[in-house]
């Protein structure tokens, strides 16, 4: 039986990139090709793509898009990711978002080495070579979708839900950073939701491993939504003294105050209601405005917790740690019937019963 299940478990290790094209002159493939990816245990053997039939479009990210699949062999749904290579200097403003070998091999790295109940789960990685290169993860089914569809939804939700919710990405942000991984994109949108309501951590594509020189693609050009959530010091690194920030953990922090805040308030809290969200006014209220918009009914836990998050020196704010240990997160946890400390059942289960 040991046997048996050493060799199954074999199988499932033997999915692999083969080397990518190689890189045009153009082509910002500095790092070296994917490697071949070792997932995380997995229930089912997902020996071949052609096994997963897509049934729906689950939704699109930045270069790429992620599929509502079954497996047919074991009759189970997951969702599959897959982004596309830039293999060319693509000019054509009409064409479909695509990402480098860096980071797809950058994603693929991470996926290989997280596990954790706070993580969404990689099963297998593919790569194809249709279309000039396809990177294809198959990625736990989250069937309540993202936080930031909940938020849409619901609009404001509350503090004893968004204290779960910081509780549960703040353990995986411990479980990451013990791995040495900055996350670099936390938002609700990366932030997903399963059938048990349990809330969970996704999205690879700008995350670095510390010390290893891959440094995680900071850039803003089009990416609003995702610098909305960055800290200070990776917005600003001269005024902030981000280069001085060597791990860049703290800026994982800063992130979770704004998703907080935001759930608390139901609109991107750093810039006024209303206003044009345009990159001056985000540059303003991430590094120069003073004032949060906090509500005048948030609890004291609340106001405080954010505070230490949304401090904008790094050398300042709190710790994962730390935060772990404030009242807002530690003292609600363990009043609460449905989340433990340890546990991340029955988070959301709103989403599903609105
Ligand atoms: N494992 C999953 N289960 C269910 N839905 C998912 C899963 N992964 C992603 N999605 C859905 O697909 C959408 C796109 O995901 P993706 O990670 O490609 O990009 P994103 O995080 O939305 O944007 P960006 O790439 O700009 O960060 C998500 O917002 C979510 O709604």
């Amino acid at each position: 039986m040991t046997l048996v299940r050493k060799r199954r478990h074999q199988q499932a290790l033997r999915l692999s990139l083969p080397p990518p094209p190689p890189p045009s002159s153009t082509d910002d493939f500095h790092s070296p090709p994917p490697q071949p990816v070792t997932p995380p245990t997995s229930p089912d053997i997902i020996e071949n793509l052609s096994d997963l039939k897509k049934l729906a479009v689950l939704g699109h990210g930045n270069g790429g898009t992620v599929y509502k699949v079954h497996h047919q062999r074991s009759s189970s749904i997951y969702a599959l990711k897959v982004l596309r290579f830039n293999n060319q200097n693509n000019n054509n403003a009409a064409a479909p978002m695509m990402i480098s070998h860096q980071a797809a091999a950058r994603e693929a790295e991470i996926l290989k080495r997280v596990d954790s109940q706070f993580i969404v789960k990689c099963h297998a990685v593919f790569h194809t070579i249709s279309g000039g290169g396809e990177l294809c993860f198959v990625m736990e089914h989250m069937e309540g979708g993202s936080l930031y569809e909940a938020l849409r939804a619901h609009e404001k939700l509350s503090e004893d839900v968004i204290s779960r919710v910081a509780q549960c990405v703040l353990k995986g942000l411990q479980y990451l950073h013990g791995m040495k991984i900055v996350h670099g994109d936390i938002k609700p949108s990366n932030l997903l939701i399963n059938a048990k309501g349990e809330i969970k951590i996704a999205d690879f594509g700008v995350s670095r491993i510390v010390g290893s020189g891959n440094v995680g693609n900071a850039s803003c050009e089009g990416c609003m939504g995702t610098c909305a959530y960055m800290s200070p010091e990776r917005v600003d690194p001269e005024r902030w003294d981000g280069d001085d920030n060597a791990d860049g953990f703290a800026g994982d922090v800063w992130s979770v105050g704004v998703v907080v805040l935001e759930c608390l308030v139901g609109h991107y809290p750093l810039i006024g209601m209303g206003e044009k969200p345009d990159w001056a006014a985000l540059i303003w209220g991430i590094c120069f405005g003073e004032r949060l918009e906090i509500p005048e009914s948030a609890s004291p836990e609340f106001r405080s917790f954010v505070w230490r998050c949304l401090e904008k020196d790094w050398r300042k704010r709190g710790s994962v740690e730390e935060l772990l240990q404030h009242p807002f997160v530690n003292n609600r946890c363990f009043t609460t019937s449905c989340a433990s400390a340890t546990s991340n059942h029955g988070l959301l289960d709103f989403a599903f019963h609105a």
